[in-house]
């Protein structure tokens, strides 16, 4: 297995993506992510371009990695000036990387509008830009802006733009679709022509503007290339880069290339939701491989096979990349989706117990009524203990009322809620107010129960979603609230539905508390 050398541009080109920006220190988090899980170069940023990211390279040279290279990105030298006279190039090797990366035109067309500068000035550019970096750098990347827009339109002229790279000593020659709207076949014989005049080690950089940029990078290494540049999550500029989540499981489970380790590649996940997290984003629960979705099975004909076998609906093992099967459960569910989800909460359930048939009817009928439990697997187990009649009622609430108040026409409203609850023949009776009539409801009964049960203090609401449920009755319309609790240890779903929004809520707010009760319960329960 020949090693294919995996470069990660998250934290430059994977910060051109709209919407995304790290902090120096979340730069710093990440780059140790990716050291841990293999990663052999990372791309720490431009610093020419900004002081954020010089002060990156300074802090990162205090960080101990373990294996990774860092490498300083920037651009050729301006046309009229020496290259050791050139800020950005300067600024490189001020950066005391350990890899500089700099890209150049190869497309004529970028030459004359962006550059504006005769061809042969740009091969210039290239040549001593590349030769001065190689005397004061240890290891110099060239990345082929544009290459394969310029090789379709003038192949002569990219590839002479190759050639001066190659003579300046370039260690790798990354050729960049950089447009992102090359197809498979054409990256493909592509880089066929350019291994029979390029000795230089090649690479890939491909953007996903047509969908196929790990496909494109997939090719390429089918094709002879030995450096794989992408990002995690596939973050990038405009609709982001090669997705080294995706790249790295295909390398290794499919292709069998040497780039990670298996115990390294079992951290994928972990390093995608880690990326998410410091991006402040919702990870993409369909992504492939490391998504939540990426092994989650729905159809009632797809969880019973892959009961009987994993890989008659998966295409590899996930825990290979740190996932796990799920089995999800919906009006589309059969008998094997119910008894999965009961292995899974430690429930015996029998095919042909009679229970196992009420909850699917259960089930069918709520989802009838607009009820979902995807995204709701706490309210799930709670429905599956009151049918088998293992549910405890750690409170019940005898009633609740929510006031909402607007003073005046300028005034923001003011929200309250008053409960009363019950908890082992003690009645509590408490009112809070809140921003707006869920947070007030929410309030008041946490703290109705806080008393009770300490532990409810640990309950963070981490997200709340409301849908209207089309049956096109406007205002009048049910609608179907979920809601995402976690404590320290996890997070769980709950699910309401009602034609009043606040009902919903409530009903997926109690389920929230019940749930996080039940699950201290057993875990302070001794194990028998
Ligand atoms: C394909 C890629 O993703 S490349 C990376 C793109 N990333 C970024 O642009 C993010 C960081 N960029 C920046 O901070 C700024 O653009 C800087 C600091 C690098 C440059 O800023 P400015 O000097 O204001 O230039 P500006 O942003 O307008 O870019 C255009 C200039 O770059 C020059 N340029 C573009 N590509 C190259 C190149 N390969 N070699 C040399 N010069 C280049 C253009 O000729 C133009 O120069 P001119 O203004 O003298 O005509
Ligand atoms: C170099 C680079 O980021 C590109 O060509 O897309």
């Amino acid at each position: 297995m020949s090693l294919v050398k995996l470069y990660d541009t998250t934290l430059r080109d994977g910060t051109q993506a709209e919407d995304i920006s790290f902090l120096v220190e979340d730069k710093i988090r990440i780059a140790h992510k990716l050291d841990e899980c293999g990663i052999h170069y990372i791309e720490g940023g431009w610093p020419g371009s900004n002081p954020k990211d010089v002060a990156f390279f300074k802090d990162i040279k205090k960080e101990k990695l373990s294996q990774a290279k860092i490498a300083a990105f920037g651009s050729t030298r301006r046309a009229k000036i020496t290259p050791d006279k050139d800020q950005n190039l300067r600024t490189l090797v001020e950066s005391k990387a350990d890899a500089a990366t700099i890209f150049g035109k190869t497309w004529d067309f970028h030459v004359h509008e962006a550059l504006r500068i005769p061809l042969e000035e740009n091969l210039e550019l290239i040549f001593d830009s590349l030769e001065f970096l190689k005397k004061n750098m240890p290891e110099v990347f060239y990345d082929a802006e544009h290459f394969f827009d310029g090789y379709k339109s003038n192949p002569e002229y990219a590839i002479k733009t190759l050639q001066a790279a190659q003579q300046a000593g370039a260690d790798c020659i990354i050729l960049c679709d950089t447009n992102g709207g090359s197809m498979p076949y054409e990256i493909a014989a592509i880089v066929d022509e350019v291994k029979k005049t390029i000795k230089t080690p090649l690479g890939i950089h491909a953007h996903n503007d047509g969908e196929c940029a790990v496909a494109n990078s997939i090719i390429s290494v089918q094709q002879g290339i030995v450096h794989v540049q992408g990002t995690i999550n596939g973050f990038g500029e405009r609709c982001g880069n090669a997705n080294l989540c995706s790249i790295i499981p295909a390398l290794k489970a499919k292709m069998q290339r040497d780039c990670i380790s298996d115990a390294q590649m079992k951290t994928l996940r972990d390093l995608s939701r880690y990326v998410y997290e410091l991006a402040n984003l919702a990870p993409n629960k369909h992504q492939p491989y490391v998504g939540n979705s990426a092994f989650a099975h729905k159809g009632g004909v797809h969880v019973s096979a892959i009961q009987r076998h994993p890989e008659t609906y998966e295409h590899m093992r996930p825990e290979l990349v740190g996932n796990t099967t799920r089995v999800l459960v919906s009006d589309l569910s059969g008998r094997a989706n119910i008894l999965a989800k009961a292995t899974e909460f430690n429930i015996n359930l029998d095919s042909k117990d009679p229970v196992t048939l009420e909850i699917l009817e259960d089930i069918k009928s709520m989802e009838n009524r607009g009820y979902q439990f995807e995204g709701a697997e706490a309210s799930f187990e709670l429905l599956m203990k009151r049918a088998l009649g293992t549910h405890r009622k750690f409170f019940s609430v005898i009633g609740f009322r929510v006031i909402d108040e607007k003073r005046t026409e300028d005034d923001q409203p003011i929200s309250e809620a008053t409960i009363k609850v019950k908890v082992g023949g003690k009645v509590e009776h408490t009112a809070s107010e809140g921003h707006g009539p869920v947070n007030a409801l929410d309030n008041a009964l946490r703290k109705a129960l806080e008393k009770f049960y300490p532990k409810l203090k640990d309950v963070k609401l981490h997200d709340y979603k409301v849908r209207v449920l089309p049956a096109g009755q406007g205002t009048a319309s049910s609608i179907r609230v979920l809601i995402e609790s976690g404590d320290k240890e996890g997070r769980w779903g709950t699910v309401g539905v009602s034609s009043n929004v606040i009902e919903a809520s409530y009903q997926a707010l109690v389920d929230a508390i019940e749930f996080k009760l039940h699950k201290d319960e057993e875990t302070a329960a001794p194990k028998k």
